[in-house]
């Protein structure tokens, strides 16, 4: 792979994990990985400025804003912090630190990073008037009725000293607590369940409905506070005020006076951390003094003067039990090890405790595929290490092999059989991973196509999940997504099934009353109005992920049209490849899926795309590039972008010599304002940059 390739892949993975991660409130991978793949693009990006893309994450908060609350713009931007995993690295911070402020010394206050999301809440006169969400750190979504059921979160304060305007900046989270019954809940009515308590509260503080977001018990820790007033001079007398006024600050920060007692007191809460009620993952250093704050100034996505450490996964041994295979939508067969902590050798393993990482029991670690199995050459009763990385899925790092000789067992052979449907596995040339070739009779990859169809990006049917569905086939109701518009109320009311938690053995029974099955029908029933693009995602045709299902949308317009087309016309559509078009073709070729395809028809679905295709409007800005920075009256960036776009220009994302235009709007940061002056940049305002468009 050249830089360039590797620079869009990793633009376009990290991309798509932040809409994961702050749109639907899901890690798909750990925290950690997903800070390697940013921290190899940044590393990249400083290499070769040039091949940055203007849609860069590093450039920016990953958050994103949503059309289901109103939108507010931030009073002052709100960011995001530095973040590293190693201590040298702190170090050089305190040395970047030092050098910035010249002779004078400096104080940190080093504080918990709690594990949730940002939120900013004003106050007037004293009275709480709102509540909003990072969001892209300029505009968040206005939540005031859901922070409003914090009960720690004054509605109202009172004292001397507090300005007319003021906000205070903390963070919402569920506490463990909160977390663990919501998850039992959702395990009950057959929900996915949240990985995490910060996607939890993520959720959570995102519903329509105030009445659940109290129900689901989230609270908040503040830690900063902004106004015009110079009320404070150091963030430790703002801590210690907004505390007076009655706000819930976290008692765990401490004032330390060297880059070394930060570092003790990180290395102090290691381990207590996990007796806290909520979920941390690491510690935030801030320069202690406002007037060095200041002086020190920020980044376009972070203040220069603090970073947060976050705790690298903790690795630990456990028992290998014996080896699980699971069979994923694809197809694709993962091992699993099932686990228990290496003192439960004797006791069986349904009653076994796991082993204890990161503040939870661990039973159960993915092994990822054949090669990884066989490079492991794991037997049953070996010791192995467990790591569990941002909280996500545990994974096998290791064998103890020392341990091996004294219990002496057969070497673990990945199956050749699929161990769900009894069909030979295959290996696809240049894969790792072992298929099965069943695809119309193995029931996970039965389930795993419908639960694929009513996601978000795809037909949006959230009143199911992962337990309904199995209901639903096991029943025999739901064979393939077609079905699922042929439910009614009289075939749903009633159903029940007992759901088998392997880890535990115990079982619970989810049914369907009334309201569960009202909401599956609504969802089903809005599913038709959902955009053609998404439906085309939803099929799950191989190679065809959200971006292709649109590229293809807004290329045929519609279902008939992309049915027909030939291989020809696939390949011709922008940055469709012959391996896409080939997966097209061969799907709808098929005439089972003809079939499916005329029951959607049938059911009302949305066949066509309304969308007015995005034209070349001129070629005014041909071969001119363009920089955005700031915020405008009449476009949002996105709306510009697709105007320059649409008249020939191109939009970079960092100021260069070679660079054009700057189009500048309000609060754009000064320094960038700077150096395109020094570079002899045409700085344009939104009206000069119209007046061009039209002239
Ligand atoms: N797993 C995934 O798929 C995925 C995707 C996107 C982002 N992420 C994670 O989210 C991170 C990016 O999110 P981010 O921009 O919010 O950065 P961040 O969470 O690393 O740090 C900034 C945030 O920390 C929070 N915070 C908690 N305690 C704080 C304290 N005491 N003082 C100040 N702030 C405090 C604030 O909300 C602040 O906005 C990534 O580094 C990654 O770890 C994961
Ligand atoms: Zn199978």
């Amino acid at each position: 792979m050249t830089p360039a390739e590797r620079i869009a892949y990793l633009t376009d993975r990290i991309n798509y994990f932040n809409d994961r991660y702050y749109q639907d409130s899901v890690s798909e991978i750990s925290d950690q990985a997903f800070d390697e793949l940013l921290k190899e693009l940044t590393s990249l990006e400083n290499e070769h400025p040039a091949l940055k893309l203007a849609d860069s994450p590093t450039q920016r908060v990953g958050g994103t804003i949503t059309k289901n609350f109103p939108t507010v713009y931030h009073r002052y931007p709100m960011q995001s912090l530095d973040n590293t995993y190693s201590e040298a690295e702190l170090r050089s911070f305190d040395e970047r630190v030092k050098k910035g402020l010249g002779e004078e010394s400096h104080e940190y206050v080093c504080e918990l990073k709690f594990d949730g999301i940002s939120l900013s809440f004003t106050y007037e006169d004293g009275l709480l008037q709102r509540g909003v969400t990072r969001g892209d750190g300029t505009r968040g979504d206005d939540i005031t009725a859901n922070v409003k059921t914090i009960r720690s979160l004054p509605l109202r304060i009172s004292g001397d000293a507090i300005p007319g305007f003021l906000e205070v900046r903390g963070e919402g989270f569920m506490p463990l607590s909160s977390f663990e019954r919501l998850n039992a809940e959702l395990e009950a009515t057959g929900d996915s369940l949240y990985a995490n308590p910060r996607n939890a509260a993520s959720g959570a503080f995102k519903l329509q409905d105030s009445a659940e977001t109290a129900r689901r018990g989230l609270d908040c820790y503040v830690y900063s506070f902004l106004s015009d007033e110079d009320i404070f001079q150091s963030h430790e007398e703002s801590l210690i005020g907004l505390q007076k006024w009655g706000f819930n600050v976290s008692p765990g920060w401490r004032k330390c006076h060297t880059i070394d007692e930060a570092i003790a007191f990180i290395h102090e809460w290691e381990e207590k951390r996990y007796k806290l009620p909520l979920a941390t993952d690491g510690i935030v250093l801030k320069i202690n003094d406002y007037a060095q704050q200041r002086e020190l100034g920020s980044t376009s996505k972070s203040p220069r003067w603090a970073i947060a450490f976050k705790y690298k996964a903790e690795n630990k041994p456990a028992l290998l039990r014996f080896v699980s295979y699971q069979v994923g939508r694809t197809g694709a067969v993962t091992p699993v090890a099932n686990l228990s902590a290496l003192s439960e050798r004797g006791v069986p393993y349904e009653k076994a405790r796991g082993v204890h990482l990161s503040g939870t029991q661990v039973k159960r670690a993915t092994l990822h595929n054949a090669n990884e199995l066989e490079r492991l050459g794991l037997h049953l009763g070996d010791t192995v290490f467990v790591e569990k990385s941002g909280e996500i899925i545990p994974k096998i790092t290791g064998v103890d092999h020392t341990q091996r000789t004294l219990f002496d067992t057969e070497q673990i052979h990945f199956p050749t059989h699929c161990p769900e449907c009894g069909t030979t596995l295959i290996r696809p040339e240049g894969e790792v991973a072992f298929y099965c070739p069943n695809e119309r009779g193995c029931p996970p990859q039965l389930r795993g196509k419908i639960e694929h169809f009513i996601q978000r990006r795809a037909m949006n049917i959230d009143s199911l999940g992962e337990g309904k569905i199995e209901l639903l086939f096991d029943k025999g109701l739901v064979h393939t997504v077609a079905d699922l518009y042929d439910l009614n109320y009289d075939s749903l009311l009633g159903l029940e099934k007992e759901i088998l938690n392997e880890e535990t053995g115990k079982t619970k029974k989810i049914s369907f009353r009334e309201k569960t099955v009202e909401n599956i029908l609504k969802g089903i029933e809005s599913s038709k109005e959902v955009p053609f693009k998404n439906l085309l995602f939803g099929l799950g045709i191989r190679y065809v992920g959200a971006t292709v299902g649109e590229k293809l949308a807004a290329y045929f317009r519609n279902m008939d049209a992309l049915m027909t087309a030939s291989l020809e016309e696939l390949v011709n559509v922008p940055e469709i490849g012959g391996r896409i078009a080939q997966s097209v073709r061969d799907y709808f070729s098929d005439p089972e899926n003809q079939r499916l395809i005329e029951r959607l028809r049938m059911a009302g679905l949305n066949f066509a795309t309304d969308e007015v295709p995005i034209e070349i409007e001129s070629d005014t800005l041909q071969g001119k590039t363009f920089v955005i920075s700031g915020v405008f009256q009449h476009f949002d960036r996105d709306e510009l972008k697709a105007r320059i776009e649409a008249n020939g220009g191109r939009v970079l994302s960092g100021v260069s010599g070679k660079l054009n235009y700057l189009v500048a709007g309000e609060n754009m940061g000064p320094s960038k304002l700077e150096k395109a002056k020094r570079l002899g940049v045409t700085i344009l305002s939104e009206e000069e940059f119209v007046a061009m468009l039209t002239s």
